[in-house]
């Protein structure tokens, strides 16, 4: 059995953590456990994200792809009262951690956990943030990326973030040249830190 954090099924628990971090402009207490994507700290690249990308709107329907345990659904959710953030990933228990961290960040009730599949396919997205699982293999996160992206609203925006030693400039090509359900979305640069782009994409 695969113990990779982005199986369904991460092998074995390992030690659960507490994490004291501030999303969302708040002070919040985590937990976070071995099978989960950098159980240990916020994760540089994710940190890039949450400091780089444009501030959300108030209120509307977000996702965060890939949600581990939760630090993204989490800072949109706090900072974005009105908007309800659907928190997706493969991994069952990172999408437990993420509802048990979204319970106790006060905003359980606006943090949709689901696995991909049960997303229902007439939600559209007004923000997609993504620390997406460049490990998986350019194959599926391609197929990541185009079964997601048509899903942003019109004027819906993703905000990804991207090691550039893991291919960010391939991707943001890859994406700008897709001549298939991609064609209608231009990516662009709008950040570099830490060795991280954060690429925006949006209909042109
Ligand atoms: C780089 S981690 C980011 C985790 C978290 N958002 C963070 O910033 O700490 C990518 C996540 O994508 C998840 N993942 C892998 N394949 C996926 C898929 N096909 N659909 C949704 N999530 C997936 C992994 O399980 C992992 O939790």
């Amino acid at each position: 059995m695969s113990e990779h954090y982005f199986t369904a099924d991460p092998g074995s628990a390992g030690p659960r953590r507490e994490l004291r971090l501030t999303l969302g402009g708040h002070e919040v207490l985590l937990h976070t456990a071995g099978g989960t994507f950098s159980p240990e700290r916020l994760d540089a690249g994710t940190s890039v994200l949450l400091r780089e990308a444009a501030a959300p709107p108030a209120t509307g329907t977000f996702l965060d792809l890939g949600c581990g345990w939760g630090p993204i659904a989490l800072d949109l959710a706090l900072r974005s009262p009105g908007a309800t953030v659907w928190a997706v990933d493969v991994n069952e228990r990172a999408r437990a951690l993420t509802a048990e961290n979204a319970a106790a960040a006060g905003v359980g009730d606006r943090v949709r956990v689901s696995a991909p599949e049960d997303v229902p396919v007439d939600v559209a997205f007004d923000r997609l943030w993504s620390n997406p699982p460049i490990r998986v293999g350019k194959a599926v996160l391609h197929g990541m990326l185009e079964q997601w992206l048509p899903r942003l609203a019109p004027d819906g925006e993703a905000w990804l973030v991207v090691q550039k030693h893991l291919g960010s400039d391939s991707l943001q090509r890859w994406v700008e040249e897709h001549d298939g359900v991609l064609a209608p979305f231009g990516c662009e640069r709008a950040a570099t830190g830490r060795g991280y782009r954060v690429l925006k994409v949006a209909r042109r």
